[in-house]
């Protein structure tokens, strides 16, 4: 099941779990919801006794005290309404809290097959904008639905005592309306579940562009990036007409009934008051909670639209959920070791991208001793970062097995992989937190001294000493350099024992260049590194290479041995690029 997949989904009962509220709370929001609806039926019987004692030729007094009580019932009545409306959006606050903390923790635990197939902005649309549209149906459905489902019982009720007639007439005219109600919700689903898909595509749509604001610019292809975002807004647009258009219609169908249904009833307490079995006030009293069965009526219908997106909602949340990591969890998980460098073997791997079928790697053999280092060269999309991925554990090789430290990556303690493997990509992500939270990645500090320590260390001492509140300072305006260096500084503070690199491949200034590759020999030292080279000169480093193309090594050895052969590919590019053998 996917979540992409609205309406068709069932909502995950877990879901509903999570946003049930606690047994006191739920306590005083049912005595606050039973008032709500109690007050408002007790007022009709106060108008019929006013009426009745106003023909008998009651005292003025007599009628003020009655119309007093009219008074204070009508007002206890709101303010029943005020604190069910309190309580009601309370809960449904805490409990979708708590779901969207639950979505959010889910969603980062998933891993990059899913990511890759879901844009930020359908996972925002996911963790906000459905949470929200639950959160609203849960306030609406305690405060309208059920206060007016107790209502209508109510009123059924209370008019089936004063004439068994007029009782069965009004409870047919709820059936009727209740099952064309349902039936018309049926047909709404699917409007209202298309149209907030819309709204998640069009959310995906702006977070990637938005995000690529400056490739885009830079390359000329807003006009084009433009005519998209129209497309994705005019789908929306056609979605939300035609989903208001279902419900306007259902909202002019009801009105009609109501009308009819209000002169039928007023036509048979006309009918049984002629024939003298009630007093004027029992009519008056009958039209009263006529007139009542309107307002749940249309709270109901109100609720189905909030109803409908809910469902649609709850279902694609509950499709979140039932969204299981691709990676299998190892039966008997096995940790790496703990310290120093991590040894590498990778045997006959093969991999293909989920959802694709082309095998982008194949028969990847290649074996690094702990401390060694390998430089992967190729040319552009021949399947360098795809290795380094695997070697990562980011996604499992379809044939054959990478081993780090001896363990199989699939039976390797995720905890341990994790700590033990780090990543520095070109591609740095900062956060808009401080400089320490940026290093620590939200994780507990080891110390702010450690910290200075390892900044200093990757030649960011001096930027850290200008910023204003030091460590505390949030992070803004980083530029391309300082980026880098800082994600050497995260990798420094993680300790690893392999590390891969996807050195950067614009250049930048030399000071900047010189602090990093200092970083990266300093990061090198004592670790097993896998390096996605895009400069010759930095495989200086490296005591193996791995020559890929079209996700196949065409040449592998040590870097001594294929620059001193002359028929080698990699002498050959060293020729070609002018660095010395
Ligand atoms: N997430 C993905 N889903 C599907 N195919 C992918 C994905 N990432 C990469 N590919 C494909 O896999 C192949 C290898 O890509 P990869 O990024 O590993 O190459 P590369 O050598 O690292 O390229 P570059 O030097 O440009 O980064 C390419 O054909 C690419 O289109």
């Amino acid at each position: 099941m996917r979540p992409s997949d609205p309406g068709t989904a069932r909502p995950d009962t877990s879901v509903l779990r999570l946003l049930r509220p606690g047994r006191r709370p739920a306590a005083a929001l049912a005595a606050a919801v039973a008032a709500a609806t109690a007050l408002p039926l007790a007022a009709p019987q106060i108008t019929r006794r006013f009426v009745d004692d106003a023909i008998g030729g009651a005292s003025t007094r007599h009628l003020t005290l009655i119309a007093l009580a009219y008074l204070g019932i009508a007002l206890a009545g709101q303010a029943a309404r005020m604190v069910t409306a309190w309580l009601a959006s309370r809960f449904a606050w805490d409990g979708t809290n708590r779901l969207r903390e639950r979505l959010a923790g889910h969603a980062l635990g998933l891993d990059l097959a899913y990511h890759g197939r879901h844009t930020p902005g359908e996972m925002i649309e996911r963790v906000d904008g459905d949470v929200v549209a639950v959160a609203d149906f849960v306030v609406a459905f305690l405060l309208d639905v059920v206060a007016s489902v107790l209502l209508l019982a109510g009123v059924v009720v209370i008019v089936f005592g004063v004439d068994w007639r007029i009782g069965c007439a009004l409870l047919a005219y709820c059936l009727l309306i209740g099952f064309g109600m349902a039936r018309a919700q049926r047909l709404a689903v699917p409007s209202a579940a298309r149209s907030r898909a819309a709204g998640a595509a069009l959310m995906g749509n702006l977070e990637e562009r938005l995000a690529g604001a400056e490739d885009i610019r830079a390359n000329g292809a807003g006009e084009h990036t433009v005519r998209r975002f129209h497309q994705a807004s005019a789908a929306l647009y056609r979605a939300e007409t035609a989903d208001a258009r279902v419900g306007t219609t259902l909202l002019a169908g009801t009105s009609v009934a109501f009308a009819l249904g209000t002169a039928i009833m007023i036509a048979l307490a006309a009918w049984t008051l002629r024939s003298g079995t009630i007093t004027v006030g029992t009519a008056v009293l009958l039209f009263q909670y006529t007139l009542m069965v309107r307002t749940p009526f249309e709270r109901l219908i109100d609720q189905l639209r909030q109803y409908q997106a809910a469902l649609a909602g709850l279902a694609r949340i509950g499709g979140l959920l039932a969204e299981r990591r691709t990676l299998p969890a190892p039966a008997r998980p096995r940790p790496l070791p703990e310290s120093g460098p991590l040894g590498l073997r990778v045997d006959g791997a093969g991999f293909a991208y989920p959802d694709d079928d082309e095998q982008v790697l194949s028969g990847i053999t290649l074996t690094l001793a702990p401390g060694e280092k390998l430089g992967l060269v190729g040319r552009t999309g021949s399947g360098k970062t795809t290795l380094a991925r695997l070697v990562l554990r980011l996604y499992d090789p379809v044939e054959g097995s990478v081993r780090v430290g001896g363990v199989d990556l699939r039976e390797a303690d995720p905890a341990s992989l994790r700590s033990r493997l780090c990543v520095v990509t070109q591609d740095v992500r900062l956060f808009g937190a401080s400089v320490r939270d940026n290093l620590t990645l939200f994780r507990p500090s080891p110390g702010d001294e450690r910290l200075r320590e390892i900044l200093t260390g990757v030649g960011l001492g001096d930027w850290l000493a200008a910023l204003p509140d030091g460590l505390d300072t949030e992070l803004r305006g980083v530029s391309a350099g300082e980026s880098q260096l800082l994600a050497f500084a995260r990798a420094f503070l993680a300790d690893p024992g392999l590390v891969v690199l996807d050195e950067a491949s614009s250049r930048l200034d030399p000071g900047t260049e010189r602090r990093i590759e200092h970083s990266i020999d300093r990061l090198l030292d004592g670790r097993t590194g896998v390096i996605i080279a895009h400069r010759l000169s930095s495989l200086s480093r490296v005591d193996k290479i791995a020559v890929l193309d079209h996700g196949k090594i065409i040449e592998y050895g040590r870097r001594a041995d294929l620059a001193a052969d002359p028929h080698s590919r990699f002498g050959r590019l060293l020729d070609l690029a002018g660095v010395r053998r």
